[in-house]
């Protein structure tokens, strides 16, 4: 009775005094709070069934934790006292009766968590209590699949037995996640477990015997518990989370070492018990035990193994193992093995020693003679043949790594003799000369190896390209799937760059223009004047902008524009607008009047690098070089980059609309040279050094010969060289003087008026232009007429006033309605149903203009 109040005291833990505390009905709330604040499955549900409620405190807490205007439901066998913003019922969850009520509370909702708490009148053998209570979870987790939404919860108590892992089985088919755990107010003492299963997969059709227990809790045959293992692993322990074994609930098992010695199976025997002891229990004594005792091979230290088998490492299993076999052999129970079998063991038993150790043993043997006979011959045979066997694996491997060694120096050496690093003397003086069996260099293996072309185009050998022969079949598995990889991350990285696309509208203008453009990754091809196409490509390649006039499309305006700087009124040798205010950048303030002859060599240069050049003009070289500059080059920096994008965008946009009017593509080019501008602080320092002659082609030739120039693209991905692109390029020199004219022109270009103010500009530039004309020739006419000099000079002056007017009434210019004062416009205010301006007027001022008019009709016929 004292150890009975004691143990009731004890259950009175913590939790019960803070549930007594927070008003819960139950310790067990706890449980629920500590699972949720792991998981968070109630703030997320808004529809929550808690099977085995009473007496109620998970529903206190589903009520406290869950959204406003959730629903609850719980049932239980108990009644529930009523709680707040929950509805309960009475009834057994295994029942369709109890289906049918929870349908009529959800009606066509569907449960986002169902738990389940249940615990079977318990009390009887434990085996019992947690078949029950297992079975109950079943039942439970059936429920669950009825009233689960896809994606659900379903939190289940269950306690731990052979049972529970087919349990976890079912909850995996069943859930994307499954864990479980043990909420610290769940007392250690006790066997019950959480499962936490989160995910519910909802499937269409399921087999109604999945959740039936005479199918689900089936007995399965098991698996041979690994005895092998226990006795030659006995470091490697397992822990027993299966609980006890079906029959098996002592803890402690002897046997008397007899037994050991007879037992056909010692293995498993030594595996399951704990102690062999050699104690004479039956009245009448065990004479083979008694002889056992007596055996001189029966030492003190395999007494002392005997004692406990739970502590034993391999050597004292061994030596119980060899002990027995003696004693058998004294005993004549054991018959020696013919020689076949034992060399058949040796040859067939190479796992390793815990195998040797099983044959030696004659681990399961069926009848008691079929043991193995020679014990020590066959380990020693087999730790040769292991270590044969490892000497062979680290010489393969020793072989493996010189080769790649001699790989990776062949490769060297022939990076270095195409840098002109090395001469053919050096190489392969190891390899038994040029000419040799392993000549480095013999063509024929270098063709073999399929770069033979590469190496005589001057590409580099690249790691990539190993030659066959020397690819191992390791590496190919790799490979494949390394491509494998490479392949998914392109088709993920498009998928980017189609979602980045949508998004931004300049991402989009960029990818069309690089597409007008063409494939920019081609090879450098050298400096070639002749090539417009290239150069074109050169320098869409390197970002250059088109210029915006050259888009203009209405033919009479761009005449008219272009009217504004007429080139053909440029005398020989002047610059033309746009050169000489391009040369009125304080940049090229130090370039004067050069008069020697120019260098051709610069002009051609000046030209492949993307600056047009007019070499049939005798104006100085240098400013001839620049005159008309479509040197561009990616930006450097971000901003540069959005700006680009920008000016790009319109082009675009514009180019389209045109184009869809079904007009004739606007052209790009001037005289066949690319309408091209410089944008970016490095063209123009670039294009300034060109100018004032501060750099040479082959400077410029020497400049470009960089690790950018001889870059092989062949084969990288997608993203890698775009990411190259943004990151690893030529830091190409800026003066301050070049950023700071840059500057101002991105200045004096963002103060300029947009396209259509200019466009509506130049539109009426154009009327008054032909207003002019159009009085010109009338003018013409009058003064060819017979009218007197003076009407001619009336005429003419009405007609000039007229065209400054802007060609009579001006459109949408409103009149001014006169209205008469008086009558029922008499007062102040708005004249009835008078919109617009309006003017007031007596009858006395309206009599008096009439008459002035007529007054000044009379006169003028007298005249
Ligand atoms: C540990 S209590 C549940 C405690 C509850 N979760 C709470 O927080 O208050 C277990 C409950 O399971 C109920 N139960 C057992 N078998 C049941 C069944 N077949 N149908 C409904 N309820 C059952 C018992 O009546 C008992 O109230």
């Amino acid at each position: 009775m004292a150890i009975q109040k004691k143990n009731a005291k004890a259950r009175l833990d913590k939790y019960y005094y803070l549930a007594k505390e927070k008003g819960y009905r139950a310790r067990a709330a706890f449980k629920l709070i500590q699972l949720n604040k792991k998981y968070s499955f109630l703030q997320q549900s808004k529809c929550l069934i808690d099977l085995c409620a009473a007496p109620g405190s998970w529903l206190q807490v589903a009520a406290e934790t869950m959204p406003a205007k959730s629903l609850i439901v719980g049932v239980d066998l108990s009644p529930i006292k009523p709680i707040p913003k929950t509805i309960t019922f009475q009834d057994d969850i295994t029942t369709e009766r109890c289906r049918a009520t929870i349908r009529g509370h959800l009606k066509t909702w569907k449960a986002d968590t169902v738990i389940h708490d249940g615990a079977p009148n318990v009390g009887t053998a434990w085996v019992q209590d947690a078949f029950s209570q297992n079975d109950l979870v079943l039942a439970s987790l059936k429920l669950a699949t009825e009233f689960l939404a896809p994606g659900g919860n379903f939190v289940t108590k269950v306690f731990r037995s052979k049972d529970s892992a087919k349990l976890e089985w079912i909850f995996k088919q069943l859930f994307g996640r499954v864990e479980q755990t043990k909420p610290p107010s769940s007392r250690n003492v006790s066997a019950e477990t959480f499962y936490v299963c989160r995910g519910y997969k909802a499937p269409k059709h399921m087999d109604p015997r999945f959740l039936d227990s005479k199918y689900a809790f089936a007995e399965v045959e098991e698996a041979a518990v690994n005895m092998e293992a226990r006795v030659f692993n006995p470091e490697k322990k397992k822990r027993k989370r299966d609980g006890y074994e079906e029959g098996d609930y002592t803890q402690f098992k002897e046997v008397p070492a007899s037994e050991f010695v007879q037992t056909p199976d010692p293995i498993k025997m030594l595996g399951s018990v704990n102690k062999l002891h050699f104690r004479q229990e039956d009245a009448g004594g065990d004479i083979a035990l008694a002889a056992l005792d007596r055996l001189p091979e029966t030492t003190e230290e395999v007494r002392i193994c005997c004692q406990d088998l739970k502590v034993l490492g391999r050597k004292e299993f061994k030596l119980l193992l060899r002990w027995r076999l003696k004693a058998r052999d004294t005993f004549g129970l054991r018959q020696k093995k013919t020689e076949d079998t034992g060399a058949k063991s040796v040859t067939t038993t190479a796992k390793g020693a815990v195998d040797d150790m099983i044959a030696e043993a004659g681990a399961k043997e069926g009848e008691a003679g079929e043991e193995v006979a020679v014990l020590e011959s066959m380990d020693d045979e087999m730790r040769m043949q292991e270590e044969i066997r490892a000497m062979q694996d680290s010489q393969s491997k020793l072989k493996r790594k010189e080769r790649r060694r001699d790989n990776e120096r062949k490769q060297k050496e022939i990076t270095r003799m195409q840098m002109n690093m090395t001469v053919s003397s050096e190489i392969g003086l190891d390899a038994g000369g040029p000419m040799g069996d392993e000549g480095t260099f013999r063509l024929r293996d270098v063709d073999k190896a399929g770069i033979g072309r590469q190496i005589t185009r001057g590409r580099m050998y690249s790691e990539a390209e190993k030659p066959k022969e020397v690819e191992e079949s390791e590496e190919e598995e790799e490979d494949e799937e390394l491509d494998g990889l490479e392949r998914e991350l392109d088709a993920m990285y498009e998928k980017y760059q189609e979602g980045k696309e949508d998004r931004d509208a300049k991402a989009r203008a960029k990818r069309i223009r690089m597409e007008a453009n063409g494939d920019n990754d081609d090879e450098f091809e050298g400096f070639d004047g002749e090539d417009k196409g290239a150069e074109t490509d050169a320098s869409s390649d390197a970002g250059i902008v088109e210029d915006e006039s050259g888009d203009e499309t209405d033919e009479e305006e761009a005449e008219l524009l272009n009217q504004l700087a007429p080139k053909e009124n440029l005398k020989k040798g002047e610059l033309s607008g746009r050169a000489a205010s391009f040369f009125q950048q304080d940049i090229f303030a130090d370039i004067g009047g050069i008069e020697e002859e120019p260098d051709y060599e610069d002009v051609d240069l000046a030209r492949d690098s993307g600056v047009d050049v007019n070499s049939g003009s005798s104006a100085s070289p240098p400013l001839k070089a620049a005159e008309e500059v479509d040197i561009e080059e990616d930006s450097a920096d971000e901003e540069a980059e959005a700006e680009e994008s920008d000016i790009e965008e319109v082009v675009e946009a514009e180019e389209e609309a045109d184009w869809e009017e079904g007009t004739e593509k606007p052209t790009t080019e001037t005289e066949g040279r690319p309408n091209i501008d410089i944008i970016t602080a490095e063209a123009m320092t670039l294009a300034h050094a060109l100018a004032s002659g501060k750099i040479t082609r082959h400077q410029m030739e020497d400049d470009n010969f960089t690790k950018y120039s001889h870059r092989d693209v062949d084969g990288l991905p997608d993203w890698f060289l775009d990411d190259e692109g943004k990151h690893s390029r030529p830091a190409r020199p800026i003066s301050a003087a070049a950023a700071a004219a840059i500057k101002e022109k991105t200045r004096a270009l963002n103060a300029r008026p947009i396209k259509k103010v200019r466009e509506a500009k130049a539109r009426k530039i154009l009327r008054t232009a032909r207003r002019i004309e159009k009085l010109k020739k009338k003018s013409e006419g009058l003064a060819e007429g017979d009218e007197t000099e003076r009407d001619k000079a009336n005429s003419i002056s009405a007609l000039m006033a007229k065209a400054k007017k802007g060609g009579g009434k001006k459109k949408g210019k409103q009149e001014v309605k006169v209205v008469r004062a008086g009558g029922q416009n008499k007062g102040a205010g708005r004249p009835k149903g008078v919109k617009g301006k309006y003017k007031m007027v007596d009858s006395r001022l309206k009599k008096d203009v009439r008459a002035e008019k007529r007054l000044a009709k009379k006169t003028k016929g007298k005249r």
